[in-house]
This record gives C-alpha cells, structure tokens and sequence, in this order.
C-alpha cells in the first residue's frame, strides 16, 4: 500500500475506492496543498441512480470530506448522444422531456450525501446541456476534432469491442467520447476542476479529456476510477434478479432497500461498510471480523447505515422495526411494499412480478413451483390462482424467508 500525503488519496485508498490513477504522485502534492475541484458525470438513463453509481456518489462525498469541491455533472447533454462504453448495443433515445424527468428524479439523492451552497468545498450541479447545446458543429469540428484522431479513437475499448464483435456503432455514439472530453476541459477552464472520476468502464472518457485539455490550454488535469463493484457471486453491482437496487424510494420502497443491505453476502459486509458508510475504520474492522451468527449484526448496522444516507435515519428506523415484525412472525409490518390488486384481483403469479418480488412471470413461475410463495404462510402451488383481497383485507405474500409484502384491493 502506498503511503499518500494527502487526506483524500489516503482515505481512498484506505477504503477501497480506488482502481487507476493517472500521475497519482502529481494528484497527492496538489491535494495536500489546495483544494482540488473535482467532478462526475451521471447520464440520465433513468429516473433514479442505482448502488453502482452509489460508489461515484460516496467517493464525490470523499472528497468532499477531505475538504475539496465535488462537482456533480448532470449528463443532459450526453444522454442525447447515449454512452457506448461496455454496451453491445445502441441505447435507445429518450425524449427531452424524458431526459428532463430523469434529472429530476436523479439530483434528489445528492442533496442528502453532499453539501450544497457557494463556499470553496460546497457541492455544485451543472448540466452539460448548457455548454454542449450550444456548440455549433463546424465549431466544434475546427476547435476539437482537430485533436483528436480516428486512429487512436478506434483503440479505445468502448469502440473497438463493438468492432471486434462486428456489431454496429452509430456515428453519433463515436462522438459521445469527444463530447465528454470536451466536459473535463470546459469544466478546467470555467470552473477551476482538476481531476474526473467514475467507475473503470470510464478510463477511456477520462484520459480523452485530460489530454483534449493538454492539447488546447497546456492544463495538467487528473483522472481516477473506481474498481467496478460486483458482489462475492460476480454479478455487477446494482442490478439484481428482480432489476436494479435503486436509491429512490419511487422506484424501491426503503424496506426493500434496507432488505438488500441486510441480505449481502458474508464475504461482501466489510468492504461495502468502508464504501458505503461513513463509520471509522477501527469500527468496521471490528464488525467484519464477526463471525457466525454474529455477522448479521453487521449487516443490520450496514443496512441501518447506508438507508440512512440515502433515505434518511427515520426510514432506517422503520425499516428496521418492519424487519424485526416481520421475522419475529408477529404481523404485518407497516413499512412492507404494498400492491393494490383491484376488485378483479390478479394471478399470483403476476403480483409476484408487479410487487417486484421475480423479474418474469417465467421466473414466478419457477418460484412456485420450488414451492417458495406463500399466502398469509400457506405455500402456493399453482401459479394460475387468482388472488383477491376483500375490501378492508390485507393478505401476506412472501416468497422465501426474506422477502414479505402486502396484497389489498
Ligand atoms: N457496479 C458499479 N461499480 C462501480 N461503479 C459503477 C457501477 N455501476 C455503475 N458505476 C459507475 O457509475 C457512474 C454512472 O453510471 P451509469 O449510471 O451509466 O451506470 P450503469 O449501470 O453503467 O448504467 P447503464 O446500465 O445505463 O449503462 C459511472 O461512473 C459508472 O462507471
Ligand atoms: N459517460 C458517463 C457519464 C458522464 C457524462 C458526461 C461527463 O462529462 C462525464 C461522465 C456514464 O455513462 O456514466
């Protein structure tokens, strides 16, 4: 391990944030001596972040912590043109007014993880659209494609992994490159920022910036990624069987969150409480060094911790509370999602899916079949009955030991 000078590479390093870096001895002597503006760009594909980019979120509120600027950049202007990197195909467009809903929906999570406001370490948003909406295209062709030559853009992984496959990328998606790298040096020149970070798949996008910026203003700028998490099985961060792991409530009620933090795997509990959470080192060594039974108080403590980042401790609490209910067989608790069959009712197998408990009616299918779904504790075995709560009725779903919902009307 390398012994940095500066808080913020020490502290990145300690917890595990870091992956590459470029000219990490440059970037320690800068931080240890004023405060770097530093920046991530989030692309608004969705209507909420999810735990991957809950990493980027974390390390931004590092660096913040270590009293320099974290600036979040809204990809207003990139979601138009879709990120090819580590995709075999297209994305799909969305609409402005999408786009438009997406961000609304995305900033609301930094506002509990960073401090906002107009002093020197305070957190600032932008959005690419102001700047890459109003470029001219000959404009920029002449002023920064000139820099940039399709020889070494080809080398890149985001291109030449779609190449290597023979599957199709469009010219729009060759330009997202150019765009982001135009970001870091837009952002260096009007606002001070020296360093970009993300997750690894951004390497390529990072460096391409950093030298757009040597090029035109002779500027030293600095890029870091991540590693990018999976879990101890392998499977990328984020997303699970049943989709995403979002941070918005509107898209996961905080129960289910809490749930999946509760729920990790042994091997995962450490190195998710250093990412994830702001407790002490000491602490946390204490806490994965548990063993048996034991280690399931960790867990409660990781869910306990990160909910309350990024819900707020009152839905920890609930949340809590709903688990212990729930698993000490006393009811319903409150906190549990809910779904509203209607008065027609609905096939067990289709409420497994809308509560978001299987991915497919294929996979509720399957669950039933395992004999997994219960109804008010009696097991489920054919995925055709009809399910219809009466008026004032609550009736319990659970499918194995962990996860519980309610079905009304
Ligand atoms: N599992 C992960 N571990 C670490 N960083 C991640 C992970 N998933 C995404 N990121 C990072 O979060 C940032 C935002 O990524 P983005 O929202 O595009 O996530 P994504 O899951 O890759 O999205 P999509 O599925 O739309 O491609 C990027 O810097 C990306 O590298
Ligand atoms: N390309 C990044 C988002 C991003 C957009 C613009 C930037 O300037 C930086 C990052 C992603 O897909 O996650």
């Amino acid at each position: 391990m390398t012994t940095y000078q500066s808080d913020l590479l020490r502290v990145l390093e300690e917890r595990g944030y870091i992956h590459q870096m470029t000219n990490a001895e440059g970037l320690d002597a800068l931080a240890s001596k004023q405060v770097v503006p530093g920046y991530i760009g989030f692309d608004a594909t969705a209507p909420s972040l999810h735990i991957g980019s809950l990493v980027q979120i974390m390390m931004l509120r590092r660096l913040q912590q270590a009293r320099h600027k974290p600036i979040v950049l809204m990809g207003g202007g990139t979601t138009r043109i879709g990120d090819p990197t580590g995709r075999d195909e297209s994305r799909k467009m969305l609409t402005d007014e999408a786009i438009e809903e997406n961000i609304a929906g995305i900033r609301t999570v930094f506002e509990k993880l960073l401090t906002f406001g107009d002093g020197p370490t305070d957190a600032v948003m932008v959005n690419n659209n102001d700047w890459l909406g109003k470029l001219g295209y000959i404009e920029l062709l002449q002023e920064v494609g000139t820099h940039f030559t399709v020889n070494r853009m080809l080398t890149f992984d985001s291109v030449k992994l779609r190449l290597e496959r023979e599957q199709p990328m469009t010219f729009l998606e060759f330009n997202y490159m150019i765009l982001q790298g135009y970001d870091f040096r837009y952002l260096a020149k009007e606002m001070g920022v020296r360093l970009q970070m993300g997750g690894s798949d951004q390497w390529g996008n990072i460096v391409n910036g950093m030298e757009l910026g040597r090029r035109m203003d002779g500027m030293e700028l600095f890029g870091l990624t991540t590693p990018l998490l999976t879990t101890a099985d392998g499977a990328k961060m984020g997303k699970t069987a049943a989709g995403a792991v979002w941070l918005n409530e509107a898209q996961l009620p905080s129960y289910d969150f809490w749930q999946y933090w509760r729920n990790v795997d042994d091997r995962d509990v450490g190195r998710f409480l250093k990412l994830f959470t702001d407790l002490p080192l000491d602490e946390i060594a204490r806490l994965e060094a548990l063993e048996g039974a034991q280690i399931n108080d960790a867990k409660v403590i990781l869910a306990n911790e990160v909910t309350a980042l990024v819900r707020g401790r009152d839905a920890a609490r609930a949340a809590e509370a709903t688990a212990q209910e729930t698993f000490a067989g006393s009811g319903a608790g409150e906190d549990l999602p809910t779904l509203s069959l209607g008065a027609e009712g609905m096939r067990i197998g289709a409420a497994l899916t809308a509560i978001g408990f299987t991915a497919s009616n294929g996979e509720a299918k399957r669950k039933i079949a395992e004999g997994a779904v219960k109804l008010d504790d009696q097991t489920v075995s054919d995925p055709g009955m009809l399910v219809q709560p009466g008026a004032g009725e609550t009736i319990r779903l659970s499918l194995g030991k962990k996860k519980h919902g309610l079905l009304v009307e």
